[in-house]
């Protein structure tokens, strides 16, 4: 079949576009086979959309206020308000109207602001592909990649769309997330029958990884209109929510229900003593609107995104918002070693031969290798930077590429001599391989006595800090130019080369500031135990016990999560291992990060909580990591980890600010309207208290942290808020009793006279206090913001001052006489007093979080996550 067009096939004809040829497929997609002008490019973006999980444009402001207005609260007040326009109260009904369109538009602006500045950070990393666009390959955001895109994919990639292979060399792609099939499958151009896509050995898929090798292809679907959609696709966005995310979620919960509760029982009571039914809904609604934390989610998209902005100027750039908080969280941070610890640029220190002798042959042979068929590791490019044109006279014939859980890859070139298979790889790996030694010019038999002199080199070497590799061959008599297993045996050990790979003078004391601030860092190297040890001594660490892969896999998940506490170092793990590791931290009650930077490292930064890679790692590790370091530098994880605890400091005094005062007038309002034969204030001036309330709170997020507050991981203690709420809340309401009392026994007032007092009384407190709920410590000891001084005094003025203009008829006040105001600064003072004598019982101490705790049973993990210490 020729040139039908895709909408022409059957659907589960066109789902398997690899069971047609490239030619019908350039054919269909109307396009030659030399890639798209970028012209063509840019037509069929528009005509195909972005290669990405959602429609991708944004949310307009008009989405956002719109959803903002769609809640239940904002329509209830909406419709209270055309209601009371309606029966006559014009001027009721547009207040309600005016704060609701005030207080809405104030969130959407904060919020909106904030996010556009995260999202453009976000951007900037953005993960790139190779297309060819008007002749030659280019580096464009894997979203431009459109069908009819010829796009070069390397080892370590995340494949960026549905594609059919044109070429490949040695190519393989791990698809386990989408096929099931547990192991790299090889890719090829080729036709193929079968409608299973497991089966498309000439096909890649969006979200799949490039294991090892290279490919080009032909792009045919992209974004939504990919076979596998986006579920589980690497590139597809973090979907489960984040610890963080879900404490928030809870907390709302909780307050929800709480003010449902409220409301339907203040209705109910009042409706039963036969007050007027409309007032009586709108002021439940009112107080519904008072209780609702509702800038609780713009509080905390401003104080993360004022978080990434920081990061970005410390060269930390933040995928996923929410991650700022899990840093702050983190107790343990596992890293791999090289670029991280130790400098990205390794070089060859030695190249000898099985006696230790200096030979330029081994490095020579590695070299071609690499250079032939390299998987573009850090060792590999170490072996080509050190020859000139490594492989002027070689050809390719053939490769078996490196892999991690074997350490080894092969290389069949022919060279002067012939084809010949080069074998490199983990020494042990590769020795274990060998029956003969290269001896000068000669070839003899590896005996068990060579062997053991040669590992005692290796040895020697290793503790110098030098990591080394084996070099082997084999002539290649044979025609087949298929390598498999059982031709890399038997082989001639050439040599070995070393590379000094010396710890970043940084390392030190980036990892001892992490210590300080109670980050345990652990090393979960696939090098070699000697050379792991060494560098845990130099960088401080403790190096006295190194676990290995092997001694790992002997281990159960109970028995692994016994010594992962107490071990700081990790050799020889496979990608698989590391990630066994990290799972049994989380056992423990630790929150983990994890650093690192090849494919090897991608399972441990999608299992870990937090997954920091850098900038130049493979695509795979910048997919599965949750924010990217420009500079790959421990000093800035750790100021990472502090700006998090900043973060969740500043949503903190929010949450608390919410749980005490205001909580507590809120609550004394629902009593009071019950007891008192008047509404205690009216459903307006309970709107325009909480617009006030959250205008004065705007500051929160641009607030300072004392450092005493970041000292320490941080964890969200659902506990501990409900202990302060518990002392707080009655402390306020306390006062507005008393503030009743006098009121009403002492100063025999009106109604509407009470009204004006008490919105005067619980602005003045609900608003003060965030001085000192804002610090554990004594307030004066720790300033607040510029910015959270200006929008609390701000805000407080305007309430103190309302009441005696022009506008205060319209809301209903009056103005009350001195005497009674003085007696309301004598209670506000009072109250505030007494907050900050109650401030260290209702704070307490918080619990100490992580691997320090007694270990908890799995089972408990999660509900102790969501609910948590
Ligand atoms: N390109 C290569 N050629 C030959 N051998 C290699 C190559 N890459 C890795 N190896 C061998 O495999 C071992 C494990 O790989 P590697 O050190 O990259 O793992 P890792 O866990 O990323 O380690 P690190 O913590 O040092 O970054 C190496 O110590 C080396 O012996
Ligand atoms: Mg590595």
């Amino acid at each position: 079949m020729t040139s039908t067009a895709p909408s022409q096939l059957s659907q589960g004809e066109a789902a398997a576009f690899w069971t047609h040829s490239p030619k019908d497929w350039l054919d269909t997609l109307d396009c030659g086979n030399q890639g798209l002008t970028s012209g063509e490019a840019e037509k069929r973006l528009a005509r195909f959309g972005l290669n990405a999980d959602r429609k991708g444009q944004h949310e307009t402001a008009l989405h956002a206020i719109l959803r903002r207005l769609l809640e239940p609260l904002s329509l209830i007040l909406f419709g209270a308000g055309l209601v009371s326009i309606a029966t006559g109260d014009a001027i009721g009904g547009a207040i309600i109207v005016a704060i609701l369109v005030l207080s809405i538009g104030l969130d959407t602006f904060q919020e909106g602001h904030a996010t556009r500045a995260a999202e453009a950070l976000r951007r900037s990393v953005a993960l790139k592909a190779e297309v060819k666009r008007d002749g030659s390959f280019k580096q464009v955001a894997v979203e431009n990649v459109v069908p009819g895109d010829l796009v070069r994919i390397r080892a370590g990639d995340v494949i960026p769309a549905d594609a059919l292979i044109v070429e490949s060399t040695a190519f393989t792609a791990a698809e386990a997330a989408l096929t099931g099939e547990p192991y790299p499958v090889a890719k090829s151009p080729g036709t193929v029958r079968s409608a299973n896509p497991a089966d498309a050995s000439n096909a890649v898929f969006r979200g799949a990884v490039a294991q090892t090798g290279e490919a080009i292809a032909l792009v045919i679907a992209t974004g939504r209109a990919t076979i596998f959609g986006t579920a589980a696709s690497m590139l597809g966005e973090a979907s489960a929510p984040s610890p963080f995310q879900r404490d928030l979620r809870e907390f709302g919960l909780v307050i929800a229900r709480l003010t449902l509760a409220l409301v339907v029982l203040v209705l109910a009571a009042r409706v039963m003593f036969g007050r007027p039914p409309l007032d009586s809904l709108l002021f439940a609604v009112a107080l519904a609107v008072g209780l609702t934390p509702e800038l609780l989610p713009m509080i905390t998209t401003v104080t993360l995104s004022r978080g990434a902005i920081r990061l970005a100027r410390r060269r930390v750039i933040v995928k996923r918002l929410a991650a700022i908080h899990d840093l702050g969280a983190m107790t343990v941070l596992c890293t791999d070693k090289t670029g991280t610890l130790t400098s990205a640029q390794i070089t060859l220190a030695k190249s000898i031969d099985v006696h230790g002798l200096q030979t330029g042959r081994p490095a020579g042979l590695a070299a071609v290798a690499a250079d032939l068929g390299g998987d573009r590791g850090s060792l590999d490019a170490a072996l080509i930077a050190a020859e000139q044109e490594p492989s002027h006279s070689w050809a390719l014939l053939g490769r078996r590429p490196f892999d991690y859980t074997r350490r080894l890859g092969s290389v069949l070139a022919k060279g002067p001599d012939g084809p010949m298979l080069i074998v490199k790889g983990a020494p042990e790996a590769v020795l274990g391989l060998c029956s003969h030694m290269k001896d000068g010019a000669q070839i003899l038999p590896l005996t068990a006595e060579e062997r053991t002199k040669a590992l005692e080199i290796l040895h020697g070497m290793a503790q110098e800090g030098l990591r080394s590799i084996a070099v082997a061959t084999r002539p290649w008599p044979e025609q087949g130019q298929e390598i498999t297993e059982k031709d890399e045996q038997s082989l001639t050990l050439e040599g070995f080369c070393a590379f000094a790979d010396p710890p970043k003078p940084t390392a030190g004391p980036a990892i001892a500031h992490l210590a300080k601030i109670g980050v345990k860092l652990k090393i979960l190297s696939g090098d070699d135990p000697l050379v792991v040890r060494r560098l845990a001594g130099l960088v401080g660490l403790d190096g006295r016990t190194v676990l290995s892969g092997s001694d790992i896999a002997k281990l159960d998940e109970d028995a692994l999560a016994v010594h992962v506490r107490s071990v700081d170092a990790f050799s020889r793990l496979t990608p698989d291992q590391k990630s066994r590791i990290i799972k049994a931290l989380q056992k423990s009650q630790a929150v983990v990060g994890y650093l690192g930077d090849g494919i090897n490292d991608a399972p441990a930064l999608k299992v870990a909580d937090i997954g920091l890679s850098v900038e130049g790692a493979t695509g795979v590790a910048q997919a599965a990591a949750d924010m990217i370091l420009l500079a790959s530098d421990l000093e800035v994880v750790a100021a990472g980890v502090e700006e998090g605890r900043r973060t969740f400091a500043n949503i903190l005094k929010y949450v608390r600010m919410g749980a005490s005062s205001n909580f507590g007038n809120m609550l004394s309002m629902a009593l009071a309207s019950i007891l008192l034969p008047f509404l205690p204030m009216l459903p307006t001036q309970i709107l325009l208290n909480n617009l006030l309330y959250d205008l004065s709170e705007i500051g929160i997020p641009f607030d300072q942290v004392r450092r005493e507050a970041i000292a320490e991981p941080q964890v969200w203690d659902m506990g501990g808020l409900l202990r302060f709420a518990a002392i707080m809340g009655p402390v306020s309401s306390l006062f507005d009793f008393l503030t009743f009392a006098v009121l009403l026994a002492i100063f025999h007032v009106a109604p509407d006279e009470f009204r004006t007092t008490w919105f005067l009384e619980s602005m003045a407190t609900q608003i003060s206090v965030i001085f000192l709920i804002r610090t554990a410590g004594r307030p004066w000891r720790n300033r607040p913001s510029p910015m959270l001084v200006a929008s609390s005094l701000f805000a407080l003025l305007v309430a103190l001052v309302v009441p005696f203009t022009p506008l205060g008829p319209w809301f209903g006040f009056v103005a009350p006489p001195p005497g009674l105001l003085l007696a309301m600064a004598g209670i506000v003072i009072l109250y505030l007093v007494c907050v900050e004598l109650l401030k260290p019982l209702a704070i307490g101490r918080p619990p100490k979080p992580g691997i320090h705790r007694d270990p908890v049973p799995a089972a408990a993990r999660k509900v102790q996550r969501s609910f948590p210490r």
